[in-house]
């Protein structure tokens, strides 16, 4: 089977074609898009109504063709910007990376696209695609999003966490807008315009100077979906209009088993060799529940490829989840090898608005992997539950966007029909903390009176209010305080991660914890091949600490550091990619998974690779790539002090029980343990390298709930330390 590592193929997503039938056939399918039909009526219904809902199926051009209209119709004029929002970061960048080759402009110019750790916009940027979070993020330092005439809220049925609090915050804005339009700019730039704003829940970062332009237009909201109850959102947006785009661009057959199927990847597994032996021409999509399975399904296509008849072993496999950095992912949208037939693994990151060239077969065993959030324990845990309707639609929609498709639905018609016609919102089973630190900083302080588009139970908010005032984010009045809670909004992290960054710059280990939090923000880095366990585990112990995982971590980290700059100055970037897998692999290093780490922690590497490499296809240099989010500049411009506390790892050790002691936990008579702020029984996951040592007491980083609860990533400290360094919690439970 080929390696995409040593790719024979060709670049050509995301390029601008200086050929002229490309662009021609281009132009001649936006033409042919349902959405093309009625371009003028849906831009006179945005003129129209200040906040808009669009439902139209998938693959009619709503996320590809709307912003360009709108850019087309004068929206832009003022240096505005029309923002497209989009629950995954796959789907901004290659949307992004579409349009602008559509509109015959170079990729982070007028059409740009903006995730975390990846910013490709510039001043001239009119549209711009990003992920939801990243815009409440911006929401931050621009209360009123003033940048934006348009925001288009895209697969909103998703209903992400991101997404309703956005929708919940763009009606404030909304709101704060319209008034201050009909204000003067005289009387807009005094505290006239910050209590104003206060009123409606949004309060300046900064109030306004004299003299600076406080008048805004209106903004205008769009929401649009292909599967969305559209009464829902227009109901919460005060009865908000609602149009639907008719007709799809090309037709995919359906197809149910007759039959339960009982193992659902071995299902996956005949139907891809089925399509791959009788169908025709064309690649397939197939829908897993995480990096795991896909790993596995990969390993047994692999083993099963040398029993087919000679002249069909041309079978390709391409994983993507969201997990994997980002040059990887893009792997998926490059064309497969000539002869060779495509099959993309993925998670549901490949569900909603992307299109993957070649795909015209899906293969949907029917579940997902979610998370869900017990506040009474605080313990997560991660379940592979049935998809929504909406969901199987958006997944069939994946195949039928560059000519008729098929989508192998491996459950039974009846199943369908018994399927819950969307996804409980992600708000309603997840940890709030993040999301009431971020309202917070934006002012919103009443959190259990703000107008959410669904409420979360009032549990779920005191839980992570209380949770937020013990790691000295909320002032005892539950405001944000200063500067702790101010620093911790600022960083893109877990709260606890963002305070454990904080406090290691006093305890002189900022170095070692941005690794720590760099390595845990990425899947697992360790690679166990099923049938090399033994090796690996033996290779494993080369970095395993006695005092733990963290630390475990931190010395592959900086083992793969050594290695890579001994003798290796003048490497090229390529020699030091090869070098780097060489090392990972002798190991046992997951090479993706530490590669993205590292471009979290400082370099951005890989992204910039990628970037410069398309750059360079498409014969321009002058591409503009700003990593400037990257954790490490976020800390330096905060005025932490970075630096390293050598071998001293006792500090720490320290450090980490100060951040983390809300997760400490103690071993019981028979070897389990007990989570001090739960109560919780739970036990060291069996990857720990503390899974026999079973030291006293311990701190973890998450505890999840599959067949037991396991804390994973596990530090041994002294149960002394609680108490000296979190007195608030420990000297309370006495
Ligand atoms: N990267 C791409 N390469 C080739 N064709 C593309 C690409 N992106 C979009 N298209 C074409 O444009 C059409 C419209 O895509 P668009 O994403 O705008 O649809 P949509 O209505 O937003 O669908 P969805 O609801 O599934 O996101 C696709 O069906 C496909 O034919």
């Amino acid at each position: 089977m080929p390696s995409m590592a040593n790719s024979h193929y060709k670049q050509t997503n995301g390029t601008i074609s200086n050929n002229d039938s490309r662009r021609q056939k281009i132009l001649e399918q936006r033409k042919s898009l349902p959405i093309a039909a009625v371009e003028k009526r849906l831009v006179e219904e945005v003129r129209n109504n200040h906040t808009l809902i669009i439902v139209g199926e998938t693959g009619s051009g709503k996320t590809t063709q709307l912003p360009q209209y709108l850019f087309k119709a004068g929206f832009c004029h003022d240096g505005k910007l029309v923002g497209v929002t989009q629950p995954r970061r796959v789907a901004a960048v290659t949307v992004a990376k579409r349009v602008a080759e559509e509109s015959g402009v170079q990729l982070g110019q007028r059409v740009g696209y903006s995730v975390r750790f990846d910013d490709m916009t510039c001043g001239s940027t009119r549209i711009k695609y990003m992920t939801d979070g990243l815009l409440l993020r911006e929401a931050l330092l621009d209360p009123r999003l003033s940048r934006y005439s348009v925001i288009v809220v895209d697969e909103a049925h998703e209903r992400t966490v991101h997404t309703d609090v956005l929708l919940g915050l763009l009606k404030n804005v909304q709101k704060a807008r319209s008034q201050s339009a009909n204000e003067s700019v005289g009387r807009a730039n005094s505290n006239n315009d910050t209590n104003l704003e206060k009123a409606n829940g949004v309060q300046m970062a900064s109030p306004l100077k004299q003299g600076q332009v406080a008048k805004l237009p209106p903004l205008r909201l769009i929401i649009m979906s292909a599967s969305l109850d559209a009464r829902i959102f227009s109901e919460y947006f005060g009865g908000a209009k609602a149009v639907h785009v008719q007709g799809r661009q090309f037709p995919v057959d359906v197809f149910y088993t007759l039959h339960a199927e009982t193992d659902y990847v071995e299902a996956a597994m005949v139907t891809i060799f089925q399509i791959h032996l009788e169908e025709a021409p064309g690649d397939i999509l197939v829908f897993l529940t995480g990096q795991e399975e896909i790993e596995s399904v990969e390993g047994l296509v692999r083993d099963k490829l040398p029993q087919l008849p000679e002249g069909n072993r041309n079978i390709v496999t391409v994983p993507i989840y969201a997990s994997l950095p980002s040059e990887q992912q893009m792997k998926a949208f490059m064309p497969a090898p000539d002869g060779f037939r495509k099959v993309i693994l993925a998670t549901n990151i490949a569900e909603t608005s992307v299109t993957i060239p070649g795909i015209k077969y899906v293969v949907d065993p029917g579940v997902v992997k979610a998370r869900n959030y017990n506040p009474r324990t605080g313990i997560e845990s991660l379940s592979i539950i049935p998809t929504s309707k909406a969901q199987a639609l958006q997944r069939s929609g994946r195949a039928g966007r560059e000519g008729p498709g098929k989508c192998f639905r491996l459950y039974t018609e009846r199943e369908f029909e018994k399927l819950a016609d969307s996804t409980v919102p992600e708000i309603k089973r997840c940890n709030l903390s993040n999301v009431i630190l971020q309202l917070k900083a934006l002012g919103i302080d009443d959190i259990i009176g703000f107008d959410f588009m669904e409420k979360p139970s009032r549990m779920a908010i005191v839980k992570s209010l209380e949770e937020l005032f013990l790691l000295g984010a909320l002032t005892e009045e539950y405001k944000l305080s200063d500067p702790i809670g101010n620093q911790m909004a600022k960083l893109p992290l877990d709260p606890i991660y963002s305070k454990a960054l904080i406090l290691s710059s006093q305890f002189n280990c900022l170095e070692e914890m941005l690794i720590a939090v760099s390595v845990l923000s990425v899947e697992s880095i360790f690679f166990t091949p099923r049938e090399k366990q033994e090796e690996a585990r033996t290779a494993i112990k080369r970095f395993s600490s006695p005092e733990g995982d963290h630390i475990t971590l931190i010395n592959v980290y900086k083992s793969c550091d050594e290695f890579l700059e001994s003798g290796n100055a003048n490497s090229s970037k390529e020699k030091t990619f090869k070098n780097m897998k060489k090392w990972c692999k002798e190991n046992f290093v997951n090479g993706r998974s530490l590669r993205h780490a590292r471009d979290v922690h400082r370099y951005g590497s890989s992204l910039k690779a990628y970037c410069e490499r398309t750059d360079a296809l498409s014969g321009s240099n002058n591409l503009k790539i700003i990593c400037l989010s990257q954790i490490r500049d976020h800390v330096k411009q905060m005025g932490l002090r970075i630096a390293s506390c050598g071998e001293d790892m006792l500090l720490f050790r320290r450090c980490l029980a100060a951040s983390f002691f809300l997760n400490a936990a103690l071993k019981q008579p028979d070897g389990t343990y007990r989570a001090l702020a739960s109560s919780q029984m739970v036990q060291i996951h069996p990857t720990s390298v503390l899974f026999r040592a079973k030291p006293d007491c311990i701190i973890f980083n998450e505890l999840v709930r599959t067949n037991q609860n396991y804390i994973r990533d596990v530090t041994r400290i002294d149960p002394m330390w609680l108490t000296e360094l979190a007195p608030h919690f420990y000297a309370r439970q006495d």
